[in-house]
C-alpha cells in the first residue's frame, strides 16, 4: 500500500492540503493530521517555522536530499516537503496511533509487556541496521519517536529537520524555554572527547528499552544538568534483578549489552538484532491487538497531554513547579534534543536541590548520588552505588560545595561547546522524483520537485545577500552518500572529526579515520567550532571575501560560496558557522573581535594544560607508589639508613612536586573562570548592542 502511495505524487502546494488538528509537536514542529484533498489520502503534515530559524536553510537542504535516499519499511519518510510562506511543511504517512510514548503515556504508564517491546525494539533495531548500513546515525532513538499505525506497523521517525535548526539558530536563543532531557543521550555524545559513532544510537537504543519497560526513561525526572552527570559518573542504568522480575534474564542482558559506556564495547545494531531477546518478538497484529485496541483518536490523545502540560505550565507561573515537574513537562513534550548549552545546564545545576536528599555530588568522588538510580542497576552495579552512598544529610557548606564541585565536574567533563550536541537531521523529500545520479547530484531531480527554489528564495529574500551559489553547494555534498557506502553520514549537523563512520570497527581504523577526516570532511551542515585548531580560521572569517571564497556574512553566521571553495575555506567557514560569540562580537566592535579569539584560544590552551598535568600528577604519584614499594622493600633486605633517607627525602621532593602542580591546576582553573567571566561579559554586551542595532 504505501508503495503504492509513495510512488504518487504528492502535490507540493499547500492549497492542495486541509490541516486537521494537531497530533503532536517537538522542540521545533508541530505536527497535523490533515488530508491530501486530490489524492483522498490521509496525511501527517509536519509544520516548521522557517522563520525561527533563519540560519540553517542549507542545513534543511541537505537533510532534505539525505532523506530522499533513505528507503525502508521500518523508517518514517516523507512523501514531500514544501515552504509555505515562512514555513516548511513535511508530508508524510499518518502514523494513527501515534508513539509509543503518546501510548504508554496514555493506557500504559507502567511500561509495556515484554513481548510488546520486544516486537517494538525488533522494528526500530531494523530501521538502524539499514541507517547504519547507509551511514547515518539516527541520534533521536526514543520512544516518542517510534511511530505506530493502526496495523501495528512500526517506524522509526523524527530526522530531525527541527535538530538542524536548533543547533544554530531559535533553539540558541531560546534555550532557556527548551533544554531538553538528554535522558537518551550516550555518555561519549555528552563528553565529546573522542567523538562518536553510530554505537552512540545504540546507547540510545538501550535506554529507549528501559523507557518502554518502565514507562519513562531512566533519569526523565532530573533536571539536563543533573541527568548528565549522573550518565557521566554514575554506573550505566539497566534493569534491575529485585525491582524488574517480570522481564526475562534476555531482555536485561540485551539492556546490558547496549547501556556499556565504552562505544567500542556495544555490539552493532546488526549483532544485536541476532540477540536471543528478539524471539520474544511478535507479529504487528500482535501488537496492535495488545495496545491499540480501545485507544482514543490520537488528536484526542494528544490534547489531554496538552491540557496535562498546561496545567504543569499553570503551576510554573504559580511559582510552584518542582524541579522534577519541569523535567517531567519535557518528557511530555518528548524532548531529547542533543543539543545543550553549558550555561543553560549550569543554571540548572544551580537549580538542584540537594537538600531532599535524593540526588547529590560527592565532593570527593566528583560522583552524582541517586537513590533511585540503584533501581536501574544490575547487581554488578549496586555495589558500587552502595561504595558511593552517604546516608546522613549535609550541612549548608557542603551544599554549596556540591553545586561547585557539579560546575568544575561539568567544566571538567566538556569542552566549553561540547554540550551544543547535534541532533538527527533528516529532512524529507519527494519520493516520487527519480533516483539521483552517483555522479552528479546537482542533477538530482529532487531539486526540481523539492521546494529548492522556494527555499533558495526564501532565503535570498530573507537575507538579501544569497547569491544562489551556496545553494548548489549545499546541492552537491549528498553524492557520497549515493556513490559509496564507505563515506561517513549522520543523519544531522556534525563535527565530522567527532562522528566516527559506521564502518570503522577497531581503534586503530578510528583513529586513523579521525586524522584523516580532520582535512578531507565533508563540511555541508553547521558544525561546531573546532577552538582555534587554526588561527587562520579566525581570519579567514572576519573580511567579506576571501582570496579561497566568498564569505558571506549573515546574522553571526558566515557562508562560503562555492565557486572555488578548497576544503580549507569550506571547513573554515562551517566551523565559524558556529562560533557565535567570536563572530557576534566582531559586529558590533572590531576590538572584541581582536580579543575574543585570544581569550578562546587562552581557555583552550588552560583546558589542554589542566589535563597534561592531571596526567603529570597521576604517573608522579604512581612513580610515589612504585618508589614507596621498592624503598621499603630495599630497606628490609639491607637495612640502612642512608637509603631510607634518600628515599625519603626523593617522596617528600615528589610530594612538592605534587602540589606545586595542584597549585599550578587550581591557578589555571581560574584563570579560565575569569576567561569564560570575560567571554560572557563581551557577549552579553554584543547582544545588547546588536538589539540596540535592530
Ligand atoms: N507521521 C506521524 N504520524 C502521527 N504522529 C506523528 C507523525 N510524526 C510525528 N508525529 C507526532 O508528533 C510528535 C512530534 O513530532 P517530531 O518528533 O517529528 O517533532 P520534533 O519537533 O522533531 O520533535 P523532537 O525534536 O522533540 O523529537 C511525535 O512525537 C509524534 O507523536
Amino acid at each position: 500500500m504505501e508503495h503504492v502511495l509513495s510512488s504518487r505524487r504528492f502535490p507540493t502546494d499547500p492549497n492542495e492540503y486541509k490541516l486537521y488538528e494537531e497530533i503532536g509537536d517537538g522542540v521545533s514542529a508541530t505536527v497535523y493530521r490533515a488530508l491530501c484533498v486530490p489524492l483522498d489520502i490521509l496525511v501527517a503534515i509536519k509544520v516548521l517555522d522557517l522563520e525561527k530559524c533563519n540560519n540553517d536553510l542549507d542545513g534543511i537542504r541537505r537533510e532534505v536530499q539525505t532523506m530522499s535516499l533513505i528507503d525502508h519499511p521500518n523508517l518514517l519518510r516523507a512523501y514531500c516537503s514544501f515552504t509555505n510562506g515562512h514555513q516548511l511543511w513535511v508530508v508524510m504517512p499518518y502514523m494513527a496511533a501515534g508513539s509509543a510514548l503518546h501510548i504508554m503515556k496514555t493506557s500504559f504508564p507502567e511500561g509495556f509487556d515484554e513481548p510488546v517491546i520486544a516486537t517494538l525494539l525488533r522494528e526500530v533495531l531494523k530501521a538502524l541496521v539499514y541507517l547504519h548500513s547507509q551511514g547515518h546515525i539516527h541520534r533521536d532513538v526514543k520512544a516518542g519517536n517510534i511511530l505506530i499505525d493502526t496495523n501495528g506497523a512500526v517506524k522509526l521517525g523524527d530526522f530531525g529537520v527541527s535538530a538542524c535548526m536548533f543547533d544554530t539558530g531559535n533553539r540558541q536563543r531560546a534555550r532557556n524555554t527548551f533544554v531538553g532531557t538528554p535522558c537518551w543521550m550516550a555518555p561519549e555524545v555528552m563528553q565529546q572527547l573522542h567523538g562518536y559513532d553510530y554505537k552512540a544510537d545504540i546507547w540510545s537504543f538501550g535506554i529507549t528499552a528501559l523507557e518502554l519497560a518502565h514507562g519513562h526513561a531512566p533519569f526523565s525526572k532530573y533536571p539536563p544538568m543533573k541527568v548528565l552527570l549522573m550518565t557521566l559518573q554514575n554506573a550505566p542504568p539497566g534493569l534491575d534483578y529485585e525491582r524488574d522480575k517480570r522481564f526475562s534474564k534476555s531482555f536485561k542482558d540485551l539492556v546490558a549489552t547496549c547501556l556499556v559506556k565504552d562505544p567500542r564495547k556495544r555490539p552493532s545494531s546488526e549483532k544485536l538484532l541476532k540477540h536471543s531477546f528478539f524471539k520474544h518478538a511478535r507479529s504487528a497484529e500482535y501488537l496492535a491487538r495488545s495496545i491499540l485496541d480501545g485507544l482514543p483518536p490520537l488528536g484526542e490523545r494528544f490534547r489531554e497531554l496538552k491540557s496535562k502540560e498546561a496545567e504543569l505550565l499553570l503551576n510554573n507561573k504559580l511559582g510552584q513547579e518542582s524541579k522534577e515537574q519541569l523535567s517531567q513537562k519535557e518528557y511530555i513534550r518528548g524532548i531529547s534534543g542533543w543539543n545543550f548549552n553549558l550555561e543553560d545546564l549550569k543554571n540548572a545545576a544551580a537549580l538542584i536541590d540537594s537538600s531532599n536528599g535524593t540526588c547529590y555530588l560527592d565532593v570527593r568522588e566528583n560522583r552524582v548520588k541517586d537513590d533511585s538510580q540503584e533501581a536501574y542497576n544490575g547487581p554488578e552495579h549496586i555495589y558500587q552505588e552502595r561504595l558511593n552512598h552517604v546516608a546522613s544529610r549535609r550541612p549548608e557548606e557542603d551544599e554549596i560545595q556540591e553545586v561547585e564541585a557539579l560546575n568544575d565536574a561539568v567544566s571538567s567533563s566538556f569542552s566549553s561547546r561540547s554540550l551544543e550536541a547535534l541532533k538527527s537531521c533528516f529532512d524529507v523529500c519527494g519520493v516520487d522524483d527519480p533516483s539521483p545520479t552517483a555522479t552528479d547530484s546537482r542533477a538530482q531531480p529532487s531539486v526540481g520537485t523539492l521546494p529548492f527554489q522556494q527555499l533558495q528564495k526564501f532565503e535570498h529574500c530573507k537575507s538579501g545577500d544569497c547569491n544562489g551559489e551556496s545553494l548548489e553547494r549545499s546541492v552537491s555534498v549528498p553524492t557520497n552518500l549515493v556513490t559509496s557506502g564507505y563515506h561517513k553520514h549522520s543523519s544531522g549537523s556534525l563535527i565530522p572529526e567527532q562522528v566516527l563512520s559506521p564502518y570503522l570497527s577497531s581503534d586503530l581504523e578510528r583513529d586513523g579515520f579521525r586524522q584523516k577526516n580532520l582535512s578531507s570532511r565533508n563540511c555541508s551542515g553547521p558544525l561546531l567550532f573546532r577552538q582555534m585548531k587554526d588561527s587562520r580560521t579566525h581570519q579567514s572569517v572576519a573580511p567579506d571575501e576571501s582570496s579561497e571564497g566568498k564569505i558571506i556574512r549573515r546574522r553571526g553566521r558566515f557562508q562560503v560560496t562555492s565557486d572555488s571553495i578548497s576544503e580549507k575555506v569550506a571547513t573554515s567557514s562551517c566551523n565559524s558557522s558556529r562560533i557565535n560569540l567570536p563572530i557576534d562580537a566582531a559586529r558590533s566592535s572590531p576590538k572584541l573581535s581582536a580579543i575574543l579569539p585570544t581569550l578562546q584560544f587562552l581557555m583552550k590552551q588552560n583546558t589542554m594544560q589542566k589535563e597534561v598535568l592531571s596526567r603529570l600528577i597521576s604517573s608522579i604519584e604512581e612513580t610515589s607508589d612504585d618508589s614507596e614499594a621498592t624503598g621499603s622493600s630495599s630497606y628490609q633486605s639491607s637495612g640502612g639508613p642512608a637509603r631510607e633517607k634518600e628515599l625519603h627525602l626523593y617522596v617528600l621532593q615528589l610530594q612538592r612536586s605534587v602540589t606545586e602542580l595542584a597549585e599550578e591546576v587550581q591557578r589555571l582553573k581560574l584563570q579560565n573562570n575569569k576567561l569564560e567571566h570575560q567571554i560572557n561579559i563581551l557577549s552579553r554586551k554584543d547582544e545588547r548592542s546588536s538589539t540596540q542595532d535592530n
